[in-house]
């Protein structure tokens, strides 16, 4: 089944920013990146299309490489086009799956780091063990260095992932953890700083998973630092491209002892010597761009909005499923700018998520909610919206009304769990049978795979 020429989301989107431009596409060629992993179509349509192709069995065997058969799927899992819960009950009604599945295992993970973050909310933005990490807190700088920035440390496959990264606003986890690892143990940069640089640039940027991620490879969510060497990046560059990414004779290509001793030295080390080719670092953007606005159906004056009784669905950029079918109340697009200011955004994914939100929502605000919400309120008009992750949202919609949803895929224990494995027995043990837990979004993932069916490949 291949991807519908048209999609049944809405108009589609006017402007295209999003999407790899020809230089993206000669760099994404170069690294050996498959088309599936940079064409990331802002559509819930994409994300099921994506679905009728995972197959589990071919994904537990080749996950870890570059070129492997990963989902793709987060992007539309961060800005809630389709729920995890609905794709996986999707894959039951075709394959035999469960908890032993690398698949859902993974799918786990996603989890757990949400089951952290609805316990610490804002203390897994700042170092949650600092006796973990291997040179000692203060050793780690806020910068950095420009080299990494544009690509030119010298290291292959660092220089490889930072332009894989600007090129699609994507990244394989395994390069997602070289470049986290070689930034923090190698070139001494404080993690802080680094996970907001990737969040900003990633489409499926998410603070708990993001952030989480680079405290685990840093040592201070974790029980020991994650290391790599040119060997492991051999291993599982993408077969086509291996030399593109080949890092021997650099300063990875050393034992994991020599390494460990690199982490633990309060000294940065890197980058190689030499000039090495450049390129441009995009910019991140607090507000959305020019090009990210085009088409893009704007409301300006809340009276705008007509009858001051209608119920109105505000759609924050973390909740662009598709709307409810039927009858529906008006939906608003919700950019609520001061949310933005701490963590800014590359221009691609601010088109990235605003075409998805010119498609499923009838107007768009962008400016400080906070007014906005308080007239509304004041004319005593029925407000819905779904829980938002990130806290300046949370805050703006706190104590309105949410859409019904299934209860969530995993069974959450009800204590505080720092441990993936404990979280993930405590887990099964709360729902020993998965399609248990599967059964109430049968109907979404049925619905989901349904739209591809209108349009056959
Ligand atoms: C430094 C670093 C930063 C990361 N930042 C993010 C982020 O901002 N947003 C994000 O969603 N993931 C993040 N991850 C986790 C992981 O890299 C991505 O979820 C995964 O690469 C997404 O690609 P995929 O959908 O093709 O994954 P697949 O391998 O196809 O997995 C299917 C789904 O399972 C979940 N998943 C898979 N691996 C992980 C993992 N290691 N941790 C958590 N969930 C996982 C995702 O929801 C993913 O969509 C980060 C990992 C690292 C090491």
């Amino acid at each position: 089944m291949s991807i519908a020429p048209a999609s049944p989301d809405g108009p589609e989107a006017a402007s295209e920013a999003w999407a790899p431009g020809p230089a993206d596409l000669t760099t994404l060629r170069v690294a050996g990146i498959p088309a599936a992993l940079h064409r990331f179509p802002p559509s819930a349509q994409a994300a099921w299309a994506r679905l009728a192709e995972l197959k589990p069995a071919s994904y537990a065997r080749s996950r870890n490489a570059l070129d492997g058969a990963v989902s793709g799927l987060s992007p539309y899992f961060a800005h809630g086009l389709i729920e995890p819960g609905a794709a996986l009950a999707a894959l039951a009604a075709r394959h035999r799956i469960g908890y032993e599945d690398k698949l859902v295992f993974e799918f786990g993970w996603r989890a757990f780091f949400h089951h952290v973050r609805a316990r610490r909310r804002d203390a897994i933005l700042d170092t949650l063990r600092p006796e973990g990490l291997p040179a000692g807190p203060a050793a780690y700088r806020a910068r950095l260095p420009d080299d990494v920035l544009e690509a030119r440390s010298g290291v292959p496959a660092i220089d490889q992932a930072v332009r894989v990264l600007y090129a699609s606003g994507y990244l394989h986890n395994h390069a997602r953890m070289w470049l986290a690892s070689y930034l923090v143990h190698l070139r001494k940069v404080d993690w802080r700083v680094a996970a907001d640089w990737l969040y900003g640039h990633l489409l499926d940027g998410d603070l708990a998973c993001n952030h989480l991620s680079w405290q685990w490879v840093a040592g201070s969510f974790s029980s020991k630092p994650y290391l790599f060497n040119a060997d492991n990046v051999a291993r599982y560059a993408p077969v086509a491209a291996s030399r593109t990414w080949r890092s021997a004779g650099t300063l990875i290509d050393r034992s994991y002892e020599a390494l460990e001793q690199l982490a633990r030295q309060g000294r940065a080390s890197g980058p190689e010597p030499g000039a090495h080719p450049a390129v441009e670092p995009p910019g991140l953007w607090a507000e959305p761009p020019a090009e990210a606005l085009a088409g893009l159906p704007r409301l300006d004056d809340p009276a705008e909005l007509g009858a001051a009784t209608a119920a109105l669905d505000l759609v924050h950029p973390w909740a662009l499923g598709e709307p409810p079918a039927g009858a529906r109340p008006q939906r608003l697009g919700l950019v609520h700018l001061p949310a933005h200011a701490a963590r800014p955004w590359s221009a691609r994914r601010w088109a990235w998520v605003l075409a998805r939100m010119a498609a499923v929502c009838d107007r768009v605000w962008i400016d400080d909610a906070a007014p906005l919400l308080q007239s509304l309120r004041a004319q005593g008009r029925p407000l819905r919206a779904a829980p938002a992750p990130e806290s300046g949202y949370a805050r703006l919609l706190a104590g309105l009304a949410a859409p019904p949803a299934p209860p969530p895929l995993f069974a959450d224990p009800a204590g505080s769990c720092t441990s993936f494995s404990r979280w993930y027995a405590q887990s099964q043990a709360l729902a020993p049978h998965l399609e248990d837990r599967l059964r109430p979004w049968a109907a979404a993932g049925a619905a989901g795979l349904g739209t591809l069916s209108l349009f056959p490949g």
